[in-house]
């Protein structure tokens, strides 16, 4: 089963999955079901975190196959997130803990500051005034990072990474770092290319991992009138042509530019086709063809975040 996986490999040497299961919106009542599917089809790669709320019971999934010896955890990759309110440096060990301890493991593979701006640290993970804004906090992202690094050392996380950082912010990181981050997780599909972006973690030896990798139609903001990259006619063609889902082409694109992938389902039939994407390639053609539908289409804009003097995507081209 694991030889179904692409292997990638990190700029300190530790090995990745390429394709993993996303967990976001995955209901506690449904992850685990999802989790446990995806390891019998053969997926080695969760992504979590924190904040998605579900981490227990994508820990419960995980003991589980463990337990019935399907997989041992060293042939696991799990990825959690450090979310905005424990960016403050006394609060991010604590909040690691916390996410070992909901996923019942002893180490992350790769733990992640979901995001640079930092949120008031005052127990609620949107805390927000009586006007529903919410509060920030201008805690800097690389004293939280400085805070990470010793958590490495401990052993409790393998690889450390950012999300959602644009190219001046991970310079600053990469510019402090005596342990560099591995990863830029952010979001990428064809209305999003990020080459840019990717051409800027390339340079610098850090690898792009693309979520809401089919336009993440289920996110809780989407409005009917909004195009959905799965209904795009030109991307049903090249299916259409292949013979493939549109789905499979969109995880296919981000195999082929390299990129990390992360698709989420929670759907038995969709979880395994989303898997079955080795025994084709896309052209060079199709890959132009699929880059030229960019169009700076953002699905996760997070407009609750506007104004803060860290914000990713308010002030810098990319
Ligand atoms: N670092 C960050 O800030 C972020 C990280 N992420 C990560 O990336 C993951 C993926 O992104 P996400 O935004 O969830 O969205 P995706 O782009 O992965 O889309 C998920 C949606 O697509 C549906 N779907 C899955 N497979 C198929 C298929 N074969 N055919 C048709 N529909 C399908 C799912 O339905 P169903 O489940 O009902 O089958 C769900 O509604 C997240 O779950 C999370 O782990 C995402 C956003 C931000
Ligand atoms: C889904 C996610 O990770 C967000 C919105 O931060």
């Amino acid at each position: 089963m694991a030889s179904k996986n692409i292997i990638v490999k990190f700029s300190d040497g530790r090995k990745c999955p390429q394709l993993g299961l996303g967990t976001w919106k995955s209901k506690p009542g449904e992850v685990s079901q999802a989790v446990k599917d995806a390891i019998d089809i053969g997926y080695r790669h969760i992504d979590c975190a924190f904040v998605y709320g579900n981490e227990k019971e994508v820990g419960d999934a995980i003991t589980e196959k463990i337990k019935e010896g399907v997989v041992k955890r060293e042939d696991l990759f799990i990825t959690s997130k450090l979310w905005n309110t424990f960016h403050r440096p006394d609060l991010v060990r604590g909040a690691l803990m916390k996410s070992l301890q909901n996923l019942n493991l002893e180490y992350l593979d790769l733990y992640l500051i979901h995001w640079p701006q930092a949120y008031k640290e005052d127990g609620e993970l949107f805390p927000a005034d009586e006007n529903g804004k919410i509060q920030f906090s201008d805690v800097d992202y690389v004293d939280t990072w400085k805070a990470l690094e010793p958590l490495q050392a401990e052993g409790l996380v393998k690889s450390l990474g950012v999300s959602n950082f644009n190219s001046r912010q991970l310079d600053r990181v990469l510019e402090i770092a005596s342990i560099k981050p591995v990863v830029n997780q952010v979001e990428c599909h064809p209305y999003l290319i990020q080459r840019k972006l990717k051409e800027f973690c390339s340079s610098r030896g850090v690898m792009l991992a693309a979520y809401s990798p089919l336009g993440s139609p289920d996110r809780p903001w989407a409005k009917p009138d909004e195009p959905r990259l799965l209904d795009d006619a030109r991307l049903k063609a090249i299916a259409d042509r292949l013979g493939r889902t549109v789905a499979q082409v969109l995880i296919r694109y981000q195999l082929e530019r390299g990129n990390i992938v992360v698709p989420k389902s929670v759907t038995r039939s969709r979880i395994e086709s989303n898997f079955s994407v080795l025994d084709f390639q896309l052209s060079k053609e199709d890959l132009e063809l699929i880059d030229s539908f960019d169009c700076n289409g953002r699905f996760v804009p997070m407009t609750a975040s506007l104004g803060h003097k860290h914000h990713p995507f308010e002030n810098d081209e990319f």
